[in-house]
C-alpha cells in the first residue's frame, strides 16, 4: 500500500540571501526533523536554508515560532527567519487596503519572546526593513581551538564565544573560503560546544562596518546568519574593534543588516529586510 499522500501549503521568504520555508501550523508536530531535512533539500524538495512554523502564540505573542535547520535540527533562534515570519504574519495580519502598513508584535521563540516591527512598502511581498528586539547578546569567553591534522595556520583558532539565544564561535580574523569550507563543519560540530555552534568569521573594516561569512550548525555555508551578526559585533566590541551601543554595519554575502548591542549581557537589535518569494504546495508522503 503507498503511503498516503498530502500536501502542505508553504510560503518562501528570504532574508539577505538566507532562505525559509514557511508554514502555518496549529502544532509544531506537523513538520517532523526528518520531513524538514527533506523540504529543505535544494533537489529532491523545496530549498531552503530551514523550516520556519508560525503557531499559535500565548496570552503575550501574536504567533510563536519553530525553526527547524536544513538537517532538521531544532535552533533556539533565527534572526533572518524571524524577519521572514514577520513579514509573513503582516501581510497575512494587516490589511494593506485598511491602510495598514506596520505591524509591531512580540513573537514567542525557543529563546524567548522577541520583538518585531515591520513596516510593509507598496510592494506587499517585501518588509524594506523589519527592526528585531533579539535579547540578551553574552560574551561567554575566549576559546583557543586545535584542529589536528589542519596543514594551514588555523590549525590553531582564536575564537570569542557569544550566546544570542543560540551558539555562536565568532573569528576576528578571515581564512579563504576554501579553509572556511574545509574547517568550518570541524568547528561547529567540535567537542568544545557540546551543543555545536555557529562559526562566524569577520572582518573588522573599521568600527563601524565589518565583514561577515556564517558557517552554520545545522546548515552549513549561509549567505547570511542574523544572530551570528548579533554574535559578531559583540564579539568586536569585545575587542574594542566596534563601539558598544552604537549601530555597526554588517555586510554577508547576501546583502546588509544594521546590528546595535548595548553591552556584555545587554540587548541586541537588528534592522534588516526581508521578502516574499513565491508561495507553493508540496507533495509529502503521509
Ligand atoms: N543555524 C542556526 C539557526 C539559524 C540562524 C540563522 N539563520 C540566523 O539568521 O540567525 C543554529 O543552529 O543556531
Amino acid at each position: 500500500m503507498a503511503p498516503l499522500s498530502r500536501t502542505l501549503s508553504f510560503e518562501k521568504y528570504q532574508g539577505i540571501g538566507n532562505d525559509f520555508i514557511v508554514i502555518d501550523a496549529e502544532d509544531d508536530g506537523i513538520v517532523s526533523p526528518d520531513l524538514a531535512a527533506k523540504l529543505c533539500d535544494r533537489r529532491f524538495g523545496v530549498g531552503g536554508d530551514g523550516v520556519i512554523l508560525v503557531l499559535p502564540g500565548g496570552p503575550s505573542a501574536l504567533a510563536r515560532m519553530r525553526v527547524l535547520n536544513a538537517d532538521g535540527s531544532i535552533p533556539e533562534m533565527c534572526g533572518n527567519g524571524i524577519r521572514c515570519m514577520a513579514l509573513h504574519v503582516a501581510r497575512h495580519h494587516t490589511r494593506a487596503s485598511r491602510g495598514e502598513r506596520v505591524l509591531d508584535a512580540t513573537f514567542e521563540t525557543d529563546a524567548g519572546p522577541r520583538r518585531c516591527h515591520v513596516e510593509l512598502d507598496g510592494d506587499e511581498n517585501r518588509a524594506a526593513d523589519v527592526t528585531v528586539d533579539m535579547g540578551v547578546v553574552r560574551i561567554l569567553g575566549n576559546r583557543r581551538i586545535s584542529l589536528p591534522g589542519e596543514k594551514s595556520e588555523w590549525s590553531e583558532i582564536d575564537l570569542v564565544e557569544v550566546n544570542v539565544g543560540n551558539p555562536h564561535a565568532v573569528s576576528l580574523r578571515r581564512p579563504s573560503a576554501e579553509e572556511i569550507d574545509r574547517i568550518g563543519p570541524r568547528l561547529a560540530t567540535h567537542e568544545a560546544f557540546p551543543e555545536g555552534a555557529n562559526i562566524g568569521f569577520a572582518r573588522v573594516q573599521d568600527r563601524g562596518f565589518l565583514d561577515l561569512v556564517v558557517w552554520e550548525r545545522g546548515v552549513g555555508l549561509t549567505l547570511a546568519c542574523g544572530t551570528g551578526a548579533c554574535a559578531a559585533v559583540a564579539a568586536a566590541c569585545s575587542r574594542d574593534l566596534a563601539p558598544w551601543g552604537s549601530p555597526v554595519t554588517v555586510r554577508l554575502p547576501g546583502g546588509p543588516l544594521t546590528i546595535w548591542v548595548e553591552g556584555d549581557g545587554g540587548r541586541a537589535k537588528m534592522r534588516g529586510g526581508a521578502r516574499h518569494v513565491y508561495s507553493g504546495r508540496v507533495d509529502v508522503a503521509g
